[in-house]
C-alpha cells in the first residue's frame, strides 16, 4: 500500500493575493500556491478584461470578485494587479480581504517572490531577505508559502502501524526530485565540450554559471601567496587545527602491507600504492568551502599522493579567482596547482585534461589525473558518475543530507539546530528526522519555526526543509526507526537516543554516524578528525566516505620457489585443462 506524505493542516493565512509586474511569474506562483493550499484561484485579468479584449464595466467586474469572495470565505488565491479598479477591495484589512499580499518579481536572471505582511497577518511574514543566489528557490510556491507560515516547514511521513519490506522502505524514504540521474543530461554536453575545446570551454562555462570570465584559469603562484598572507589569523589557526586533527584521524586509516606465506616457499604480498596524480574538487557556488580543501588535501597527502591539483569555482567578487579562503587553505597545505573552475567542467578538466586557449594557459592547461574526489552539488556528482572509468572517483558526494534517529529524550532544539545546519547548504539538501515520539516531532516542528526565521540563509533552509527530500518520519519504535535509517542510508546519521552508542553499532548504512547529544554533524564538518566528504543519495548502501583508501590501490605481489610451484602444478594443470586452456598448465610444467 503506498505511503503518503501527510497533507499539511492549514495554519497561517489562507487568503492570498499575488501581485507583480508582467512576466514576473505571478500566474505560476498563484497556480502553484492554490494547488498546494487546495483553495480556488481567481485570475483578475479574466475578470477585468472581457472576451473581446475590451475592459469590462468596473461595477460588473467588482461584483464578480465579490461573488467569488462570498463563495470561498475559507481561503483563496487571487492574482493580478488592477489596484485602482479594485478601489481597496482585496486589500489586507478590508472586509473579506487578503490575509497577505505576495509580490512576485523578477530579480536579475532569477524570478523571486517578496512578501508583504498584512495587518495582523500570520507569524513569519515579512519582506523576504535574499541574495541572488537564494532567489532561484523563490520561483517555487512552497518556499513562499512556508515563509508565510501557511504550510509547515517540513512534511510528515507516518509509518506507524505499517510493516514494510526492505524494498518498500527504500521507496518511501524521502529523496530529492533532481537526483544525480536527472542531472546527467545537463552535464554530458559540458563534459564533451571541455574535452574538445579545453580552456575556451572552461572560460565559457565560468561566464555562464559563475558570472565571470577568468583571465587566469590556473591560479598564479603569487595569488596563492597573497591569499595566505592576508588570511585572517583566527581562520588560519582554525584551519591549522582542523588539518592536524584530520591528519591524525587519517593516519590511523593507513593499511599495513601484509605478507602471507600460503605454503613453504609460496608467498603472496599485498602492497598499497598511492595513485600518482589527483584532482580535488572544492565547491563554491552557494557557500565557500576552505574546510573541503582540508578534507581532500590531507587525505591525499596522508595516502602519499605525489601530485595534487585543486579546482574551485571562480568568484566574481574575487576577480575570477576562487574564494580567497580556499586559496589560502591550499597555500597553507602546500598545494600550488589550483584552478578557477567549477561544476561539471572541473570534473571534465581533471578527467580528460585540458588544452590551453590563451597565452597565459600555455599549450597544456591541465594534465589529466588518475582519481577525482570531492564534494559538490548534484551537477558535480553527476559529472563524477559520468567520468568514472576514465578516472577513479570517491563516492558521489552530492547535496548534503542529515538524518537523525531520536527518541522522546532528545532535545528538540538541538535536533532542529542540526537539521537547519545541514539544510543551509543547498535548497536540494535533505533533512530527515526519524522518531517514535510524536511529542518530539511536534516540538521539533516548533523549534524549527523559531530557528528558520532567525537563521541567515532562511530561504535556502525553507526550500530544503520543504522539498520532497526532507521529512519527519514517525515510526512505532526505535527498531523500526533503525530499519528506516538503514533504508535511507544517510550521508550523516545522528543517533540521539538513550542507548545511542549501542544503537549506532547496529547501523549498516550511513556515510558517518554521530553518536549522542554532544556529537553534532557540524563537528564532523570541520574538525572531529573524520572526513566530511561523504556519500549521498543512498550511495552509503555501498560506498564509503573520502579517506586514504580513496587514493590507494593494492598491488598483489606473488613469489614462489621452484619446489612450491612443483607442489601445485598438478592441480594447476587440472584447472587449466578444465577450462580448455592447456597452455596455462604447460607454462607451469615447463619449469618443474
Ligand atoms: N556530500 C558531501 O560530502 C558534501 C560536502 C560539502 C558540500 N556538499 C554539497 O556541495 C554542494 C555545493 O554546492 P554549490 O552549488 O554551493 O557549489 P558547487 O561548486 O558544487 O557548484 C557550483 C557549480 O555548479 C554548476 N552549476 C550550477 N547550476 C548548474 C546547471 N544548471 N547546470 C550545470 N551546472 C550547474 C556551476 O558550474 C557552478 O560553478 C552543496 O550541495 C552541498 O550540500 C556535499
Ligand atoms: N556538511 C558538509 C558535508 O555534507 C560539509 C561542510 C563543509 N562546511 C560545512 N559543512
Ligand atoms: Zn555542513
Amino acid at each position: 500500500m503506498p505511503v503518503e506524505r501527510e497533507t499539511p493542516a492549514p495554519r497561517g493565512p489562507r487568503r492570498i493575493r499575488v501581485v507583480g509586474a508582467a512576466g514576473s511569474g505571478k500566474t505560476h506562483l498563484a497556480r502553484e500556491s492554490a494547488a498546494i493550499l487546495g483553495v480556488p484561484r481567481l485570475e483578475l485579468d479574466a475578470v477585468f478584461w472581457a472576451e473581446d479584449w475590451t475592459l469590462r464595466d468596473v461595477a460588473e467586474a467588482r461584483e464578480q470578485v465579490q461573488e467569488f469572495l462570498a463563495a470561498h470565505p475559507d481561503g483563496w488565491v487571487i492574482d493580478g494587479n488592477w489596484r485602482s479598479r479594485l478601489d481597496g477591495m482585496l486589500e489586507p484589512g478590508s472586509p473579506g480581504g487578503a490575509d497577505v499580499t505576495v509580490w512576485s518579481r523578477v530579480r536579475r536572471t532569477h524570478r523571486g517572490a517578496g512578501v508583504r505582511p498584512a495587518v495582523g497577518a500570520g507569524r513569519g511574514a515579512g519582506v523576504a531577505q535574499r541574495t541572488d543566489r537564494d532567489a532561484v528557490t523563490l520561483t517555487e510556491a512552497g518556499p513562499a508559502l512556508t515563509t508565510l507560515g501557511v504550510v509547515p516547514l517540513i512534511a510528515r511521513i507516518d509509518l506507524r502501524g505499517r510493516r514494510l519490506s526492505a524494498r518498500e522502505l527504500r521507496a518511501v524514504v524521502p529523496r530529492a526530485e533532481l537526483d544525480v540521474e536527472a542531472a546527467t543530461s545537463a552535464v554530458e554536453p559540458i563534459l564533451a565540450d571541455v574535452r574538445e575545446r579545453g580552456g575556451a570551454a572552461l572560460r565559457d562555462y565560468a561566464e555562464r554559471f559563475d558570472g565571470v570570465r577568468p583571465e587566469h584559469v590556473r591560479v598564479p603562484a603569487q595569488e596563492l601567496e597573497r591569499a595566505l598572507a592576508s588570511l585572517d589569523p583566527a581562520l588560519r589557526d582554525a584551519l591549522t587545527t582542523s588539518a592536524a586533527r584530520v591528519r591524525q584521524g587519517h593516519e590511523a586509516q593507513l593499511p599495513p602491507a601484509r605478507t602471507t606465506r600460503i605454503a613453504p616457499g609460496a608467498v603472496v604480498r599485498q602492497r598499497w600504492v598511492p595513485v600518482r596524480r589527483v584532482g580535488l574538487y572544492v565547491p563554491g557556488g552557494l557557500a565557500l568551502y576552505p574546510s573541503s580543501v582540508v578534507m581532500n588535501v590531507v587525505a591525499a597527502q596522508v595516502a602519499g599522493v605525489e601530485a595534487l591539483a585543486v579546482a574551485s569555482p571562480p568568484q566574481k567578487e574575487n576577480g575570477g579567482l576562487p574564494d580567497p579562503g580556499v586559496l589560502a587553505a591550499c597555500a597553507l597545505l602546500g598545494v600550488d596547482e589550483v584552478y578557477a573552475v567549477g561544476g561539471a567542467q572541473a570534473i571534465a578538466m581533471f578527467a580528460y585534461g585540458a588544452t590551453g586557449s590563451e597565452d597565459v594557459d600555455g599549450e597544456v592547461l591541465c594534465e589529466p589525473v588518475d582519481v577525482v574526489t570531492g564534494p559538490g552539488n548534484v551537477y558535480v556528482a553527476a559529472a563524477k558518475r559520468a567520468v568514472r572509468g576514465v578516472v577513479g572517483i570517491d563516492a558521489e558526494a552530492g547535496p548534503t543530507e542529515i538524518a537523525i534517529l531520536a527518541d522522546a529524550g532528545a532535545d528538540p532544539d538541538h535536533v532542529a539546530a542540526d537539521l537547519v545546519s545541514q539544510a543551509e547548504h543547498d535548497p536540494n539538501a535533505a533533512a530527515v528526522l526519524v522518531t517514535d515520539s510524536p511529542e518530539l516531532a511536534d516540538a521539533v516542528d516548533d523549534a524549527l519555526e523559531a530557528r528558520v526565521s532567525a537563521t541567515k540563509h532562511s530561504e535556502r533552509v525553507r526550500a530544503a526543509l520543504g522539498g520532497p527530500q526532507s521529512a519527519v518520519v514517525l515510526v512505532d519504535d526505535l527498531e523500526s526507526g533503525l530499519d528506516v535509517v538503514d533504508a535511507y542510508a544517510a550521508e550523516h546519521l545522528e543517533i540521539q537516543t538513550i542507548d545511542a552508542a549501542e544503537r549506532a553499532e547496529r547501523v549498516h548504512n550511513a556515510g558517518a554516524v554521530f553518536v549522542g547529544p554532544y556529537s553534532p554533524v557540524s563537528l564532523g564538518d570541520y574538525l572531529a578528525g573524520s572526513n566530511h566528504v561523504l556519500p549521498t543519495g543512498g550511495c552509503a548502501h555501498f560506498a564509503s566516505g573520502l579517506g586514504v583508501m580513496s587514493f590507494l590501490k593494492s598491488v598483489q605481489v606473488i613469489e614462489y620457489t621452484r619446489e612450491a610451484l612443483a607442489e601445485v602444478t598438478p592441480a594447476l594443470s587440472v584447472l587449466a585443462d578444465a577450462e580448455d586452456l592447456p597452455a596455462h598448465g604447460e607454462a607451469a610444467r615447463a619449469r618443474t
